[in-house]
């Protein structure tokens, strides 16, 4: 099963540390982690294997969006910083109503996650 994750600057500590928390349970149930970019290097710094897309701003939410729309990714877990303003607030909200459009499960904060990943 295909899993993003995807977490704006102000939150990307956050996500390694989220998925930190979280990896035995993510090998053990076999889930593959998708990423943006500059996310996805944080984690892989963190030991942790992610295939990376383009960096969020370059069009990597874009990509992550298609991949729902194909019925490949499953789960999309976003941190996302409500306190900043991001240039690429299109694609951000084309991801999350492809999410709803496709019934995807989609965590927008640690405490959703929490829950998505508990239910896999
Ligand atoms: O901008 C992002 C999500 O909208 C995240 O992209 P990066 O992981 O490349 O920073």
């Amino acid at each position: 099963m295909e899993i993003a994750i995807i977490a704006h600057d102000g939150k990307k500590a956050e996500m390694v540390q989220f998925i930190n928390q979280h990896k035995e349970k993510l090998q053990e149930k076999k889930i593959d982690i998708i990423s943006t970019g500059t996310t996805g290097g944080k984690v892989e710094n963190a030991g942790i294997k992610v295939t990376k897309m383009l960096s969020g701003p370059l069009g990597g939410d874009a990509q992550i969006a298609a991949r729902v729309a194909e019925g490949k990714c499953k789960m999309v877990i976003f941190f996302r910083d409500p306190l900043e303003k991001h240039p690429h607030e299109p694609d951000v909200i084309m991801l999350m109503r492809l999410c709803d459009v496709h019934d995807v499960p989609l965590a927008t904060n640690p405490a959703t996650a929490e829950l998505l990943v508990s239910a896999l």
